[in-house]
């Protein structure tokens, strides 16, 4: 067995997440048989002396029939009017199901903001902390009647991946309707007209090229494209990742088996770098020359007004912003040092052409990720 199968087989601390495909249909909405095996297979870990925190979609999948909806709703009104209807059910389905153990359940509702903002973060950490010793399990999904489009997370799996670090979790599983990450989305021939085929390991990103990573089902929202971007968290926090079939749970939360699985980098990102590259919201961003992008996102030194030739949004000194090459291209994101109608003054202008006050980087290397 591998060594990343090898760590998430013993892993002490886990965080699950399970898609909306996973456990609604259009027609009947929540499966309550497809939850009580998940709930045998989260248990039979426990048993074995594993933390758990379940990050559970599925609250507009279960709000859709309810509501007399034929399909998956795309305004935000809706989708909230649904998941305002389906947590309640699909709430209730976890406790009823865990409840077959005394299995106490609780659920956590979180959104973006709560991970950003270090007083909401606190608070979730010390719950889930809380929880856990408790003996109850945490159910957590998106709080999706007040997340809007600007702050919603993308999806479920990123917040999973952002509950993984948050926890300082051993492993992220990720459970779908699919049985891992294929070279190409496995519903359609590869651009060869040959079947796409399971790729059982991701060491690095460069096991990544050419794969092509899809969009989701008619219940699922984010697609292959969102699980690799939460892979890539994770690891980041240094932090490996199963992803594998729901159908499969069993043998995915026994032995790490089945699926692909994703190295966690050697050493986690700093915190700092972690927070800008992944958690703080973008409020602008800055295009870059192409010298910039090569010092700036690959020889990782500073920004220097120089090499900006445009910047767009209304951010302040200390806030996060996109750098983009000419292309349109995000190359890294960083914290900058002005406020943006500064940065606007200093474009383009080398340093000793600027006034003595306005000679610090735009960025400085320690505030810079590349993308
Ligand atoms: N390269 C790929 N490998 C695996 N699945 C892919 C790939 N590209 C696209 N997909 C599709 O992504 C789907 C899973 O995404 P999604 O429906 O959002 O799941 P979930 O509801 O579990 O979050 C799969 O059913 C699959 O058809
Ligand atoms: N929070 C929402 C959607 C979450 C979502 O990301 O869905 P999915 O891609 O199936 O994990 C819900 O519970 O329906």
């Amino acid at each position: 067995m591998s060594d990343v199968r090898a760590a998430i087989a013993s892993a002490r601390s886990i965080v699950v997440k399970i898609g909306s495909s996973a456990l609604t249909d259009l027609e009947s909405g929540l499966d309550r048989s497809r939850l009580d095996a998940l709930v045998d297979a989260l248990e039979a870990r426990m048993a074995a002396g594993s933390d758990v925190i379940v990050v559970s979609s599925g609250a507009i999948g279960a709000g859709i029939a309810p509501l007399g909806l034929r399909k998956r709703p795309t305004d935000l009104a809706t989708k909230q009017a649904a998941a305002s209807v389906g947590q309640l059910a699909l709430a209730h389905a976890w406790g009823t199901s865990f409840a077959r153990y005394r299995r106490v359940v609780g659920q956590v509702l979180l959104t973006a903001d709560d991970i950003s903002n270090r007083a909401h973060h606190a608070n979730a950490q010390r719950t889930l902390d809380r929880l856990r010793s408790l003996h109850a399990v945490a159910v957590v999904n998106e709080n999706d009647t007040v997340a809007t489009n600007e702050i919603r997370f993308g999806d479920n799996d990123r917040l999973a991946a952002l509950v993984a670090h948050l926890v300082s979790a051993d492993a992220l599983v990720l459970l779908s309707d699919v049985d891992g990450l294929y070279t190409g989305d496995p519903r359609k021939p590869g651009p060869d007209g040959r079947p796409a085929t399971l790729i059982a390991e991701v060491s690095g990103p460069d096991d990544l090229d050419g794969v092509i990573a899809g969009s989701g089902g008619a219940l699922g929202t984010g697609g292959m494209a969102s699980k690799l971007a939460a892979a890539r968290l994770a690891s980041d926090s240094g932090v490996p990742v199963l992803l594998a079939s729901a159908a499969d749970a069993a043998g995915a939360l026994r032995d790490a088996s089945v699926g692909t699985v994703f190295a966690a980098r050697p050493e986690r990102l700093s915190a700092r770098r972690f927070w800008v590259r992944h958690a703080a919201e973008s409020l602008g961003s800055l295009v870059l020359d192409d010298g910039a992008v090569q010092a700036v996102c690959l020889r990782r030194r500073s920004l220097l007004a120089a090499g900006v030739t445009a910047v767009h949004g209304n951010f302040s000194s200390g806030d996060v912003v996109d750098l983009v090459d000419t292309a349109g291209t995000v190359r890294g994101r960083g914290v900058v040092a002005y406020d943006a109608d500064d940065v606007a003054r200093m474009i383009g202008r080398s340093t000793d052409e600027l006034p003595s006050d306005l000679r610090r980087p735009i960025i400085h290397a320690d505030d810079l990720v590349p993308a």
